[in-house]
């Protein structure tokens, strides 16, 4: 089912929770630069589909406890937010962090990236693949699986490594827990990855899917302007892995992220990524000023 931002934006009638102007002031303070209209034109009612879908999934379990006859626990809900490297995925996972906790069926939301799965570049080198950082064989799936499967099953902390952009690697010993949240957002490039033959998949545990999308033209652009802005902050750090490129001039940076976009990220979309966006639930299709022109749902 397809809508136009019009018709989407329509179903915000529908909501009953709407933002205060402190609260869209707190918003804004968020470091996104994502515009307060596109906030309440087609974050708000995406909040509430996931409220309702929210409440489904409890009173699915709630049956299946009745027919056990004793309580279920709690079951955390598992969110997924798949699409191309520089589409605005952390962008869309850490608005919907913030506007998810404001509901109070489900007050307590974790987002976790996962990068935090990649093997560590010794890994990486030893396997020759340091030139396919994001591709699906970079990644630890079984880890990942099992970090998943574990919050799913109720534990009260789970654990998950941790990344640094600013190393470019894992960091080692380093860990993040993860405590029982309502909701857990997972956001990554193959999130919607299928499983190979006789496995599980991280998406097996998925309550809800959205992928980001906009032409590959865009999301150069986008990947482009951030590598820019990157070189103004954190590339100026000592410790940063991509310090030599603050020295670049601006043309030599362009042309080495173009470089990057063409032989890494670009090829990795087109091969891995795009192929599973009909996978998922509810799809977000970006304009080049970064609003949502269409959303498609899938309705099985
Ligand atoms: N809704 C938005 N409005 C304005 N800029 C955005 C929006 N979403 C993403 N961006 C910008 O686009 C770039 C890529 O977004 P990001 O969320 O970092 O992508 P990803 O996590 O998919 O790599 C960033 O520079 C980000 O600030
Ligand atoms: C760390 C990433 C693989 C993204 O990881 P994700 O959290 O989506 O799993 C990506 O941002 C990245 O660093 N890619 C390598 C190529 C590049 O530097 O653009």
């Amino acid at each position: 089912m397809e809508l136009s931002r019009e018709q989407w934006s329509e179903l915000r009638k529908n909501t009953p929770l709407t933002l205060t102007a402190d609260e869209l002031e707190e918003l804004r303070g968020l470091e996104d630069p994502i515009d307060l209209t596109e906030v309440t034109d087609i974050y708000l009612p995406l909040t509430r589909l996931l409220n309702l879908h929210f409440t489904g999934s409890k009173q699915r379990s709630s049956v299946l406890s009745a027919f056990l006859g004793h309580p279920g626990g709690r079951v955390p809900y598992i969110l997924g937010i798949a699409g191309s490297v520089a589409v605005g995925k952390s962008t869309t996972a850490r608005l919907l962090h913030t506007l998810l906790a404001r509901w109070p069926e489900h007050p307590h939301v974790e987002l976790i990236t996962t990068d935090s799965f990649l093997h560590p570049n010794a890994v990486l080198e030893a396997k020759g693949i340091m030139h396919r950082k994001g591709f699906p064989e970079s990644y630890d799936r079984r880890a990942l699986v099992r970090f998943v499967a574990e919050v799913k099953a109720g534990s009260p902390e789970t654990l998950a490594p941790v990344y640094s952009h600013l190393e470019y690697d894992i960091v080692p010993g380093a860990k993040q827990t993860v405590k029982n949240p309502d909701i857990l957002i997972i956001e990554g490039l193959n999130v919607l990855q299928p499983a190979p033959p006789s496995s599980l998949a991280v998406n097996d545990y998925f309550d809800f899917s959205i992928y980001v999308d906009a032409k590959v033209e865009d999301i150069r652009t986008w990947y482009v302007e951030r590598f820019h802005k990157l070189r103004r902050t954190a590339f100026e750090d000592p410790k940063s892995y991509f310090r030599h490129i603050a020295e670049l001039s601006d043309d030599e940076a362009t042309s080495f992220a173009r470089n990057v976009w063409r032989d890494i990220n670009e090829r990795n979309l087109v091969e891995n990524i795009a192929p599973t966006r009909g996978r998922a639930d509810l799809v977000l299709q970006k304009g080049a000023d970064h609003s949502v022109r269409r959303v498609r749902l899938r309705r099985t």
